[in-house]
């Protein structure tokens, strides 16, 4: 548990004239989920991609377990899964044909595997329509199953939710989740979703121009940036001022305030002080959710 399983140190990649990595280093833990976040073209599957040894670094060393992509790409490609974009299926073939062929050049001969995971995603009926017709969330689930036929101890997942309807990104996020608590899988998830991972990650990788803004739990990130606490309360409180029982406070709905808290110890006194005066339906802290803590780690690295 000591030794990180992934380790990114220096590394750089360039393709012609633009520098798309630069100087990227993090760590992963063996059995962790961790988000790789960033704006579009800032390196997330370039990353990836190094990771996989599909491509090689111009600087830098990776080790992915105990190998090194660059030199050594093959193991690591055999014990991981990946789901990339466009999910690399064949169209003129059926998802149940995709399965098959991907599974022969896994090795595996288990048959009943290939029909769990049509099951667990919600394909058995449409294994036998050819891929070319399948919506693009179709795709996307066939390409996690085609990912995990060979049960990997590592996934690679770049936008795993894209082109997904609510029902699908529940499904794929459960099924991560329960696949993570089960085998202990590491996963390596690249995704814009905020709201959505942030309920199937450990920690997360925040990347911007090619470099490592900040990495950590949830909770290492929120202690690192986040100095005080917003709380948005549904309530029929009418302050007088622009302060209640010491607190600031700002009206931003008819029926909502909104207080700025030195940290969350002081919440209870606050809506106890509420409550001798009206009635409160809902209060909840706004700031500190992984959108907020995105954005506040990528404007704190602008100033
Ligand atoms: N093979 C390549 N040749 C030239 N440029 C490339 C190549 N692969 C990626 N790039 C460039 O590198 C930059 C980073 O791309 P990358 O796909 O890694 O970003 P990303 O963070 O995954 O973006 P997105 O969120 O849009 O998927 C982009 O400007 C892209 O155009």
């Amino acid at each position: 548990m000591n030794q990180p399983y992934i380790q990114v140190e220096h590394v750089s990649k360039r393709f012609g004239a633009q520098q798309v990595l630069d100087d990227m280093n993090f760590t992963v833990r063996r059995g962790e989920i961790v988000g790789l976040l960033g704006p579009n073209g800032s390196g997330k599957t370039t990353m990836i991609r190094l990771l996989n040894g599909v491509i090689l670094p111009d600087r830098g060393t990776i080790r992915v377990g105990t190998h090194n992509p660059a030199l050594d790409g093959d193991p690591i490609r055999r014990q991981s899964g990946i789901l990339t974009e466009g999910a690399g299926l064949y169209h003129e073939l059926s998802g149940l044909e995709n399965l098959k062929f991907f599974a022969k050049l896994h090795g595996v001969q288990d048959k009943q595997r290939l029909l769990d995971l049509l099951e667990q995603f919600d394909l058995t009926a449409h294994m036998h329509k050819l891929v070319g017709t399948y919506s693009t969330g179709m795709k996307k689930r066939l390409g996690l199953a085609k990912a995990l036929i060979h049960r990997p101890e590592l996934l690679f997942l770049d936008e795993p939710t894209n082109g997904l309807d609510p029902e699908g990104i529940q499904l794929v996020m459960k099924y991560i989740r329960d696949l993570n608590r089960a085998e202990g899988t590491t996963i390596l998830l690249c995704s814009h979703v905020l709201h959505t991972i942030e309920e199937v990650c450990h920690a997360y990788i925040f990347m911007e121009n090619g470099r490592v803004l900040e990495q950590g739990t949830n909770r290492e990130i929120e202690d690192k940036y986040v100095t005080e606490t917003i709380l948005r309360v549904e309530t029929g409180l009418v302050p007088t001022g622009e302060m209640f029982a010491g607190v600031p406070v700002q009206r931003v709905g008819s029926q909502s305030l909104q207080f700025t808290l030195p940290n969350k110890a002081a919440i209870t006194p606050l809506l106890q002080a509420i409550l001798r005066e009206s009635w409160v339906h809902e209060a909840v802290i706004t700031n500190r959710d992984l959108e907020a803590l995105y954005f506040k780690v990528r404007r704190e690295s602008h100033e």
